[in-house]
Parts: C-alpha cells; structure tokens; sequence
C-alpha cells in the first residue's frame, strides 16, 4: 500500500484550452484523480520550463489547492529550437521541429512547482487536416506519414508530447504515494 501524502483535495487541472483539457482526460483516464477548472493564464515569455512554474505559481494562488497547469509548444530546431510561425520557415531547409509540452504540479500556493517535460520530434509541414486544434495541422511527427490532426485521436495520445509528459507525472504520483481521501472530511 503507498503511504505517502494524503491528498484531501482533487487536483484542479487549470486550462483556458478546451482541447487540452481533452486530451489530458483521454491520456489520465482514472489514473489520477482531477477536476478542471476554465482559467485563462496570462501568455508569459520565457523557457517552457519557467513559463509552466509560472503559470502552477499563479494557478495555486487561485485554487489555494494543488493544481497541475501545462505549457505547450512547437519547437524549430531551424531556430535553435525557438517557438516561433510556420512562415519564418520558409527561409530553412531544416524543417525538423519538436513539440514539447511542460506539466507543472504544485501541492498548493506557497510550494515550489515541479515539471514534467515531454517531447515528440518530428517536421514542419503543409497544413493537412483539421484545422480545430493549434498547429495539429502542420506538424507531422516523426515515423508517421499523417500530421498530429490527420491522426486518430487515440493514435495522437499513445505518442504526442502531451502524452510523454503525463507519464512522468503519472509515476511522479505512483512514487510519491500520493492517496486520495477526498470524500473524508
Ligand atoms: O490556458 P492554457 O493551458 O495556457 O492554454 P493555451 O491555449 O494558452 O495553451 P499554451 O499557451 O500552452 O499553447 C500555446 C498554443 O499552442 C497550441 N497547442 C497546445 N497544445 C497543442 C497541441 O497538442 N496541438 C496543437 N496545438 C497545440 C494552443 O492552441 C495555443 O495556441
Ligand atoms: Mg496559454
């Protein structure tokens, strides 16, 4: 049986993207116990890292809870792995990219965030697809022959960077021994 931190509340994952929270529900299933909540995060500037501390730090304050909040972006190895427009791409031959997204978790508002990093590389390409979800459309991840929007959504969730990531923070909770008594009061 774990025995580490009782957890007396649900997580409270914090997003202002509908297609995220998506994605994260499909990926956790009932692995780890969260509820959402509609939040729009300032756009901050800065390393994935720092921006997805930033916005735990800021979600914590609000939730006075623990909160998992994430950042996501489309990395160009063209531009020294630069977030950046598919039309700056145009000038490069190098059209490999990554897409790299960074979970935070913060157990409430006055601790340190922890991250999670997961990356899936692959290449810039024509938009094809679905054009519902981001850069889904232009981004074709290495091995495949579809871009992340042609894929089946269960297909996009067995390896996207949001699914690498949810697995660091699925075995950070199963070794930390998270339990959740949530209906004791
Ligand atoms: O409230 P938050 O969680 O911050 O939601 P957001 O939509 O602002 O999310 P980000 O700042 O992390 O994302 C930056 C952009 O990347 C897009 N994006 C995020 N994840 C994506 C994915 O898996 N596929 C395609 N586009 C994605 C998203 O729609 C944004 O336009
Ligand atoms: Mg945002």
């Amino acid at each position: 049986m774990a025995s580490g931190l009782v957890l007396s509340r649900p997580v409270t994952f914090v997003t202002g993207n509908a297609k995220k929270l998506d994605e994260v529900r499909a990926i956790l299933g009932q692995s780890i116990p969260f509820q959402s909540l509609k939040l729009d995060l300032p756009e901050l500037q800065g390393e994935p890292e720092d921006i997805s501390k930033e916005k735990a730090r800021l979600a914590a304050v609000q939730v006075n809870g623990p909160v998992l909040v994430e950042d996501t972006c489309l990395c160009f190895n063209a531009l020294k792995g630069l977030p950046g427009l598919n039309n700056l791409l145009r000038a490069y031959d190098d059209k490999s990219a990554y897409a790299l997204c960074v979970f935070s978790f913060a157990i409430g508002p006055n601790s340190e965030p922890i991250t999670f990093a997961g990356k899936t590389p692959g290449k810039i390409v024509l938009p094809r697809g679905p054009t519902d979800f981001g850069w889904d459309p232009i981004f074709q991840p290495d091995g495949y022959e579809q871009t992340y929007a042609e894929m089946p959504k269960e297909e996009k969730n067995k390896i996207s960077h949001r699914f690498r990531s949810l697995e660091l923070v699925k075995s950070y909770f199963a070794e930390a021994g998270y339990a959740f008594q949530i209906n004791n009061v």
